[in-house]
């Protein structure tokens, strides 16, 4: 199966977590795209009451044009279940996000989410992370220092540009500087790294937060449970 049918398979199983009255944070990217339609299909024809709580905004757009309600992460007391992409998962569970440049919403709804489930194709699970580029959000001011000490320390930033040749903006006007590692050995220590440095408003290591994995394989969905 091409890639992109295996997103979609997992993308339609994911609604199977999702029950009636539930709070739902919806994540970012071309699964969970998928995810949604099914969602909004699964609304209408089982007359559930779901509200979304969203994590970008190309995703309050479609569900918004699906129908379906959402609410803000500040107007809701709880979220039952975060259903997310992911860029990379390591066989321990830890993820990479951010290559839709919705890394900081997004941990903000997983953080608040009672559940995290992450819905993947196959190629997405790795042994150890960081092949995957390692997106950082920034503020803009000060941005070309934090650029030139990520550099200096053999990090190789990119700024993220877009087809338009221009820095990305985040959702929140902030840019995105991609750092280059290679692998991540001690992914709690980079964790920390980044947190500590002035300018950095998240970074896409996404440590102790998925509770299960769905992955598409051509033989069909398959569900691994973190912990
Ligand atoms: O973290 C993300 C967006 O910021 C996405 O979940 C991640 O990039 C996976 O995207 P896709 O489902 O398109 O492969």
């Amino acid at each position: 199966m091409k890639q992109d049918e295996l997103k979609k398979l997992v993308g339609y199983k994911a609604v199977d977590w999702i029950h009636d009255g539930m709070i739902v944070g919806l994540g970012t990217g071309s699964t969970v795209k998928y995810m949604i339609n099914a969602l909004a299909r699964k609304i209408k024809n089982e007359h559930l009451n779901i509200t979304g709580v969203v994590t970008s905004n190309q995703t309050a757009n479609q569900a918004r044009l699906l129908g379906i309600k959402l609410k803000s992460v500040d107007a809701v007391d709880h979220i039952d279940l975060t259903i997310d992409g992911a860029d990379e998962i390591s066989s321990d569970y830890q993820g990479i996000k951010g290559g839709g440049a919705a890394l900081l919403f997004e941990k903000i709804v997983a953080t608040n989410s009672k559940k995290n489930i992450w819905i993947v194709d196959q190629s997405k699970l790795v042994d150890q992370l960081g092949a995957f580029p390692l997106p950082v959000e920034v503020i803009p001011y000060g941005s070309r220092q934090l650029f030139s000490s990520f550099k200096a320390k053999g990090f190789h930033p990119e700024f993220r540009i877009t087809t338009m040749g221009e820095k990305r903006k985040t959702d929140s006007g902030n840019f995105i500087i991609d750092l280059h590692l290679g692998k991540i050995s001690k992914p709690e220590k980079m964790a920390t790294y980044l947190k500590s440095q002035v300018g950095v408003v998240e970074h896409g290591l996404f440590l102790n937060t998925v509770n299960t994995v769905v992955a598409g394989y051509d033989d069909g969905p398959r569900v691994f449970e973190a912990r």
